[in-house]
């Protein structure tokens, strides 16, 4: 049985289609990335698996139980980390933790939590003074109560530091060892690329790529990414490559002579000798697969995360 179905989902707030037709469905045992632009509808994706929010159109289930007509059931195998989470001020962290175990109905040590998130030494503060990663670290400790079948984090390390989100990835991969599904929005890239199984691209509501990260690799004609240092980069230069066969993408490093451009595999020769022919010398040239964030922005034309 699939973890999360989504058939034909559109949401509308007025006259804004903010989910256009989407169909997803993520298996049981996956690591799965959710990406898009900012306002591509991701959050509201999310609040319909929560039954936030309705669909004007269409259905979700979550191990079979629809999240609309059966929110009960769909909760059941649910540990969330909210988009716009809060904490009770007047509670510790350990008594959120123990909290989340009484209503689950769970069994859980509330030390070995707080353990697992990296807040036990701060368990017996009042959570109105904790900071905000400590706050994500405290929600997150509470989803993972009573080994949910599916975790659903919406932009998980969002709040954290470096170490923070390298412990947010061991425990996402923990999890997903004992058997849990995890579903996720991020715009952190590099950590989706290390992590999932697979990943879905939204944009304006739509979802536009759905596969591995090899297989969007493969979609788009191998993905291979050049750095191409020049003597002088201009914007005309720029158009040359844009122009050019092959070409997916083509935008300039931090280096101010420096381009990266993705292109299919068999292109590379073409871009090169597209820049002879611009009169261009190249000082410089390397090949890279092209990454998730590469991808991404070939997808997305370009948005900003
Ligand atoms: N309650 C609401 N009423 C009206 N419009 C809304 C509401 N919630 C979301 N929207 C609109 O729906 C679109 C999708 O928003 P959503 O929050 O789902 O995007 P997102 O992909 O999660 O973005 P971000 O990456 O910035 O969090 C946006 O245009 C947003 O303004």
């Amino acid at each position: 049985m699939a973890a999360i179905e989504v058939n034909g989902v559109s949401k509308r707030y007025g006259s804004l289609l903010a989910l256009d037709r989407v169909d997803l469905a993520v298996e049981e045992g996956e690591i799965f990335g959710f990406l898009g632009p900012n306002g591509a509808g991701k959050s509201t994706l999310l609040n319909i698996l929560l039954d936030f929010a309705k669909p004007t159109h269409g259905s979700a289930t979550i191990f079979g139980a629809d999240c609309q007509r059966n929110p009960v059931a769909a909760r059941e195998h649910l540990g969330v980390l909210p988009e716009g989470y809060a904490v009770y001020d007047r509670l510790t962290g350990r008594e959120h933790i123990e909290y989340a175990i009484r209503s689950k109905n769970a069994d859980d040590d509330p030390v070995e939590i707080l353990r697992r998130v990296g807040i036990r030494e701060d368990g017996d503060r009042k959570a109105s003074d904790y900071s905000k990663g400590m706050a994500q670290r405290l929600v997150l400790g509470m989803a993972l109560v009573g080994e949910p079948d599916l975790l659903l984090l919406d932009e998980p390390t969002s709040g954290l530091d470096p170490n923070g989100a390298a412990e947010m990835r061991r425990i996402i991969e923990e999890e997903n060892e004992r058997g849990a599904t995890i579903f996720f929005s991020s715009h952190i890239l590099e950590q989706v690329q290390a992590v999932c199984d697979r990943v879905a691209i939204l944009q304006g509501g739509e979802l536009v790529a759905v596969d591995t990260i090899q297989g969007l690799r493969d979609s788009l004609g191998g993905g291979t990414k050049l750095i191409i240092t020049v003597d002088e980069l201009s914007p005309a230069i720029l158009d040359t490559l844009r122009g050019t066969e092959g070409v997916e993408t083509a935008r300039p490093a931090e280096d101010e002579s420096t381009v990266e451009v993705t292109c299919t595999n068999d292109a590379k020769m073409d871009v090169l000798v597209a820049l002879h022919g611009a009169g261009v010398d190249v000082v410089n040239f390397r090949t890279e697969e092209a990454s998730l964030e590469d991808m991404f922005i070939e997808y997305t034309g370009g948005s900003r995360q």
